[in-house]
Parts: C-alpha cells; sequence; structure tokens
C-alpha cells in the first residue's frame, strides 16, 4: 500500500533540520512528529527510516542525488525513502522521478570508492584503514550502517528468561536468546514494548546485548557497595541492581540531572529498592570524595564518541570530529582518576566506552595502569569466565556488530591491591 504523498516532503523537512547536525537526530525526528500530531504511524515510521537511511548512507546517496531532478533535499528525501519503503509505496512521484529512482537502483554500490562506499567521515575512514587495514574497515561499516535488532534485558527479580520467551510468543513476537549475555533476549522486528504487561510490570527492559554484559562484567555481588558514576538514565544501573539480587547499596552518579531523572520511572517498574541516584556537580564532587575508598565496585560508563553505536545513532558520526573526540578524552581520564579513588583495596574498577577507537579505549586504561600502580589489569577473558560467559576477546572486552551483533563496546577491569 502506498504512502500518503506528504510523506516525502516531511521527510525534506526533518532532513533540513537534521542535516544542520546541531543536535541528536532522534530529538529533531521526536520533535517534529509532536509539531504535526495528524501524522499518521506508519507515515511517521516511513519518515524516521528514511531520515536514518539518509544518515547511514550519506556520502553515497549524496553522490545519487548530484543525479536526477528536482531539489536537492528533496532527492536525498526520495534516495531515503525509496531505501526505507521501497520505490513503489512512495506515492506523488513524477515520472523522472520514478525512472531516476529505478536507475539509482540499479548502480552496483562495489563501483564506488571505497571511502564512499563507508559512509563515514574522512577522517574516521582513515583512522580506522590505518589500523584495521580497508577490508575490515568495510565490513565493520558495513554492519555499523545497518539497523541493529531489539535487545531485551528480563530482569531476574521479576521473571525467567523461558517464561518471557513464552509470554512474548502469546503477543505475538517471536525473539531469540542472546548468544552471551544470560538474560539478553533479541527480536528482529520492532515491535511497540510499551503496552506490554512484561513491560509495564518491569519484567523486561530494551538494552542491547553488548551494554547487559558491561553489567556483568563488574561482577557486583549480594550486599556490596557499588557505584555507576556515570549512570545516565540508568540502562546499566538497573541490571547491575538485578544482579545484586536488589541487596547491598547501588550509587548511581550523574551530571546531567535530566539523564538521573530517566532513571526514576525505570527503577519503580523494576522493583529495585538499592539505588540511590545521586546529582554530582563533577566528577571530583564532595559526595564523591566522602566514599573514597569504601566501594567494591565502581563502573564509569565514560562519556565518549557514541561510535559503536552508529546502528541506532548513525547521527554521531557525522557529529563527532577529532577535536570534540580529544576533549572527550581529557574528560575520560579526569573521570577514571577521580572514580578510582572510591575503590576499597581488593576492590574492582572497570571503565567502559561505546566507542571503537583506541584514544578513547585501550589509550585511556593504559593511561591509567601507567599512572596508577596500586592497580593491575584483570584480563577481561578471566572475568567473563568468572561469570561463566563463553566469549574470549583478550585482556579487554571489545565487542562489534559485526563480530557480536551487538552495539561496539569496550570495557577495562582493574583491582585495586592495596
Ligand atoms: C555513556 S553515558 C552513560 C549511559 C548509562 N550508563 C546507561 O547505561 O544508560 C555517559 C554519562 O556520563 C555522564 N557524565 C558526563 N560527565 C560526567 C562526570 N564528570 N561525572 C559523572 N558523569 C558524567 C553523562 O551525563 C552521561 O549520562
Amino acid at each position: 500500500m502506498r504512502l500518503h504523498p506528504t510523506v516525502a516532503s516531511h521527510t525534506e523537512e526533518v532532513l533540513r533540520e537534521v542535516l544542520r547536525f546541531t543536535g541528536p537526530a532522534d530529538s529533531a525526528v521526536s520533535w517534529y512528529f509532536r509539531e504535526h500530531p495528524k501524522l499518521g504511524s506508519r507515515e511517521r515510521n516511513a519518515v524516521a527510516e528514511a531520515v536514518y537511511a539518509v544518515l547511514r548512507n550519506k556520502l553515497v546517496f549524496g553522490s545519487f542525488a548530484e543525479s536526477g531532478v528536482g531539489p536537492a533535499m528533496r532527492r536525498l528525501a526520495l534516495l531515503g525513502l525509496a531505501d526505507a519503503v521501497g520505490i513503489d509505496a512512495v506515492a506523488g512521484l513524477s515520472p523522472d522521478e520514478t525512472a531516476w529512482l529505478e536507475r539509482v537502483a540499479q548502480i552496483d554500490r562495489q563501483t564506488l570508492p571505497a571511502a564512499m562506499r563507508a559512509n563515514l567521515p574522512v577522517w574516521l575512514y582513515d583512522k580506522l584503514v590505518a589500523r584495521d587495514g580497508e577490508a575490515a574497515t568495510l565490513s565493520l561499516a558495513d554492519a555499523l550502517n545497518r539497523p541493529a535488532p531489539l535487545d531485551l534485558r528480563v530482569n531476574a527479580l521479576k521473571t525467567k528468561r523461558e517464561d518471557v520467551i513464552e509470554e512474548l510468543a502469546k503477543a505475538p513476537i517471536a525473539c531469540e536468546p542472546t548468544p552471551y549475555a544470560p538474560l539478553g533476549l533479541r527480536i528482529f522486528k520492532k515491535p511497540a514494548l510499551q503496552n506490554l504487561p512484561l513491560f509495564k510490570d518491569g519484567a523486561i527492559e530494551v538494552q542491547d546485548e553488548g551494554s547487559q554484559l558491561l553489567a556483568h562484567i563488574l561482577g557486583a555481588k549480594r550486599g556490596e557497595m557499588v557505584v555507576d558514576f556515570c549512570a545516565g538514565a540508568g540502562g546499566k544501573t538497573l541490571a547491575i541492581g538485578a544482579i545484586m539480587r536488589n541487596t547491598g547499596r547501588l550509587y548511581a552518579f550523574d551530571v546531567a540531572e535530566k539523564r538521573l531523572a530517566k532513571l526514576k520511572p525505570r527503577l519503580a517498574r523494576s522493583g529495585l529498592s538499592n539505588v540511590h541516584p545521586v546529582v554530582i556537580a563533577h566528577e571530583n564532587d564532595a559526595k564523591v570524595k566522602r566514599l573514597a575508598g569504601k566501594i567494591d565496585r565502581v563502573l564509569v560508563d565514560a562519556p565518549c564518541s557514541g561510535l559503536g553505536t552508529l546502528r541506532r545513532n548513525p547521527d554521531m558520526k557525522w557529529r563527532q570530529t577529532p577535536e570534540s573526540v580529544a576533549e572527550l578524552n581529557q574528560k575520560q581520564s579526569s573521570i577514571l582518576a577521580s572514580a578510582a579513588r572510591l575503590v576499597k583495596p581488593g576492590g574492582r574498577l572497570v571503565y567502559a566506552t561505546c566507542s571503537l577507537l583506541d584514544e578513547e579505549n585501550e589509550a585511556i586504561a593504559n593511561g591509567f595502569l601507567a599512572a596508577n600502580s596500586a592497580f593491575r589489569l584483570v584480563p577481561a577473558r578471566e572475568v567473563l569466565a568468572e561469570q561463566k560467559i563463553d566469549l574470549d576477546t583478550g585482556d579487554f572486552l571489545k565487542l562489534t556488530p559485526q563480530q557480536h551483533q551487538t552495539d561496539g563496546f569496550f570495557a577495562a577491569v582493574f583491582e585495586r591491591s592495596k
């Protein structure tokens, strides 16, 4: 069935805003939909998917849009819609536009230059090729430029994974257990979950398998004192709180009050009562210092470029620059140094990012080790084995979408000796 003919102009309007890259694409899309409440759900879906298709394929579509007819933004919008819903579903096309889209669809992308096919900014493409070579970069870029499946985490305080599979099947929503995370489920479609009793009752949360693994790698135990230093809206906090079986004390720190506020309703659904959200002014806040040397496990899920999450946030690649990454590096080292002071002897500190860049990952971890002789690196493979998770990515946890079907994640585990 064809979409409403205004879908192309709505897509064009949203693109005009999103391609200014002044804020996150998902906020711009949500704002537009709030301003246009009459737009039907099928149309909204098509507009959003088309905008994301343009963000994912910006270089290739930009090149295709040099041919064709009509305003440049409409050409991009049509390419996005053709990619997202197919040419036949797009109404209101002129015969010239249809012919152009059909011509473009015939182009063999293998004939395009590699850097264009990767659809990455030049600085990032060059950096990845210098590290991994062209073939590996193209395979990574290909995985990053595809939409992610939907991963769920089962709240073990409320139910079991097998019971959720059965319950979802009644909806009917088909899912399969995630390969590594013991409480994860993967759905390949995008059903609306918000109205399911399972969701409302806090039996499931949406969380990428990689993010779930970061909660496991922290290895928090019952009754421990734990800090989630950069808790944000609490994706990992909720997972850690459940791993602690709702015992002990889990502080959720963040400098962003708005983000921490989003944790509140999730906490209420989850049934957790061991979580204590705390807004801090900065990483050296007195509230942090008060806990120095008292904490068993500290997770630093550091602010980062987010380049590992391009499957979900394709705009990030166009919004980050070498300068923004350098700025983040300063912040990352500073937060890690401050968080380390919380850890008691024998306690563990985990540094994690959802970045794929060495300078946000190994470089920060190695810099920390060099400056902190009281800490040693605990090989990630050992920690994962302790957690009975069958995954060996070496001394560090390194997840990539093409190898593990998760977002890109990094984690280093440190233990304090004295
Ligand atoms: C990667 S996000 C955290 C995501 C979150 N852990 C989750 O699983 O949903 C990084 C967070 O670090 C926070 N942040 C930035 N600077 C900080 C600082 N100096 N101290 C603590 N948190 C900080 C940001 O507000 C952001 O919420």
